[in-house]
């Protein structure tokens, strides 16, 4: 797959199936659409392309928007790579993008940037300067601009029964297992390995604390869970916690990690977390002793899990 910073450094020599959109997740509904384009543009010969649009129109548009995605663009890009698109173009979205009318977009954008011969899309799609045009207007550009129109029906999504705002809900209710069955793949947490407040190691369980600096990425409930991660190679196994750390007295929220039998130093690192498992809420214990205790019980429950879950 090729991606493209702008729509204007991708080569249209040979017209387009794209669809467009924000794909936020990837999830299962989101792969059927890309499956249907990507066979497409094979039956015509065309290339296939999705459009999305980052920052998020939300972000550009509205101030104070606390829109929170499943994906950083990052995670997005590389997800998208393993479905067979042959192209992703990231647009950026700017005001004076949006400024753009239904007409415009369609001829200077769609046709003239992008030559495109076919646009698959939900019939929910709106566009243009505040949005004001739907499906029915593209059908009206498919005839005089010469392009076809493959609508996805609300049928068609409604018989997956699954939407990237019902899998925002159920990782902000600590339901990573349902997100992961919706998204047919794990959960992703990805940052840089910083340093904590130096505690971890004194309880015998040192922590990989882990920033993520997409502030709109979203993360998932409080809590104590059980995760993976491919470091350099290998995967291991790991419990996680993401709180504030109240029984040590702290009050910023951090995503640390302890691997199981693993002792390297990781600061710099930048690590993918894959998130399986929610243990447990976050406990203000009344004392340390406590809290190693929750911990040594976390540590058995996350052994137990890869004993009964190894691949
Ligand atoms: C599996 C796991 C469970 C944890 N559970 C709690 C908890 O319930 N309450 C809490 O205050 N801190 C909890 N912590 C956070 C510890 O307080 C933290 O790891 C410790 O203070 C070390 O922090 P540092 O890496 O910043 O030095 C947990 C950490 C891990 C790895
Ligand atoms: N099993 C392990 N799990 C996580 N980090 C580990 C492990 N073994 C060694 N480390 C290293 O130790 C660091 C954590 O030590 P810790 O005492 O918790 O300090 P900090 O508060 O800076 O995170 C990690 O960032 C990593 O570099």
């Amino acid at each position: 797959m090729k991606t493209y910073s702008k729509a204007s450094s991708f080569d249209a020599k040979i017209p387009t199936v794209i669809t467009i959109g924000t794909f936020d997740g990837v999830h299962i509904g989101h792969r059927k659409i890309i499956e249907r384009l990507v066979n497409s543009a094979k039956e015509s010969n065309y290339q296939s392309a999705l459009l999305t649009f980052f920052p998020h129109p939300r972000m550009v548009l509205q101030q104070n928007a606390d829109l929170r995605l499943i994906n950083t663009i990052d995670e997005r890009k590389n997800i998208l790579a393993s479905t067979g698109l042959e192209h992703l173009i990231i647009h950026p979205f700017t005001r004076a993008f949006s400024r753009l009318t239904a007409q415009q977009y369609v001829e200077e954008f769609l046709i003239e940037k992008l030559n495109a011969k076919k646009i698959i899309i939900g019939y929910d799609h709106r566009f243009g300067r505040n949005r004001t045009a739907d499906i029915s207007d593209l059908k009206k550009y498919a005839d005089q601009f010469n392009f076809e129109v493959e609508e996805i029906s609300k049928q068609d999504i409604e018989d997956v029964g699954i939407s990237s705002t019902k899998i925002r809900t159920a990782l902000e209710d600590g339901e990573v297992e349902k997100a992961n069955r919706y998204l047919a793949s794990n959960f992703l947490l990805t940052g840089e390995v910083v340093r904590g407040k130096g505690m971890g190691k004194g309880f015998g369980y040192a922590t990989a604390n882990i920033l993520i600096k997409e502030d709109y990425k979203l993360i998932p409930k409080k809590g104590v869970y059980i995760v993976q991660s491919n470091i350099n190679g290998v995967y291991q196994n790991g419990m996680m916690n993401i709180g504030t750390n109240p029984t040590v007295g702290g009050t910023q929220q951090t995503i640390e990690i302890h691997f199981l039998d693993f002792d390297k130093d990781l600061y710099g690192q930048h690590l993918q977390i894959e998130v399986l498992q929610r243990i447990r809420g976050e406990v203000n214990f009344d004392s340390v002793e406590h809290l190693k205790v929750a911990m040594k019980k976390d540590e058995l429950y996350t052994r137990d899990y890869f004993k009964s879950n190894t691949k």
